[in-house]
């Protein structure tokens, strides 16, 4: 489970705004998280990571505390046992696709997985820039589980993948999330596309 009740002023082009949200989210669940452009949705999903840092509020993961501005508890990124998969995918462009994930992990088993589910085995001596746009947004989702995250924060993770790819891919993410207990939240313009996945929903306006 976790806590969020967090705000944070967003430097809008035009005047500011605030973005406020209070809610838990229980283990294992998987949300999906929609609103217009410019909202806060990427910012909120970095809030969590603690790439953001907010102005008020604390964030408690079963019973830790990763933030609290009145106390000025932060924990660092890399002690929050978070998987992200960022918009424009962040992948190193000096690594091959297996590298990506051996940096990450060292369970053999699991990199053939992994590889496996993204369907890119046959491409593990790739470098990104010799991968499709599809291929590298499937190696950043491979990446961001290849720690077995306790919570996965995916922006926008299937918007360059084609409709077959796509359903098949959510499928196989659907089984391994569940398997995993993973606390996922997905920001996506296209919300229906996580129907019969996602159990619940964060709206920003
Ligand atoms: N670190 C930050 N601190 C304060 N404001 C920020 C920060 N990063 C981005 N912003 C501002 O927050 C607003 C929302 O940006 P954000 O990327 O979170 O929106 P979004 O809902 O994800 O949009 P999109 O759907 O276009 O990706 C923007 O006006 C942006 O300038």
């Amino acid at each position: 489970m976790i806590n969020i009740a967090i705000e944070k002023k967003l430097k809008a082009y035009h005047g500011q705004q605030v973005l406020k949200v209070n809610r838990q989210f229980t283990t294992g669940s998987v949300t999906k998280i929609y609103g217009p452009s410019g909202s806060g949705k990427t910012t909120f999903l970095k809030i969590i990571a603690g790439l953001v840092t907010p102005e008020k509020g604390t964030i408690v993961s079963d019973d830790i505390t990763w933030f609290n501005a009145e106390t000025k508890v932060n924990i660092p990124t890399q002690k929050r046992n978070t998987g992200f998969v960022f918009q424009q995918y962040a992948l190193f462009p000096n690594m091959t696709v297996r590298q990506h994930l051996e940096y990450a992990t060292a369970d053999e088993a699991w990199i053939k997985k992994l590889l496996l589910l993204g369907k890119l085995d046959t491409l593990q001596e790739h470098k990104p820039d010799y991968l499709s746009g599809g291929q590298q947004q499937r190696l950043a989702i491979l990446r961001a589980l290849a720690t077995k995250p306790q919570i996965l924060l995916m922006d926008e993770p299937f918007s360059a993948l084609d409709p077959k790819m796509k359903t098949e891919l959510i499928g196989e993410l659907k089984e391994v999330i569940k398997e995993l207990n993973i606390t996922t939240l997905i920001v996506s313009h296209n919300p229906q596309e996580l129907d019969g996945w996602a159990d619940g929903e964060l709206v920003f306006e």
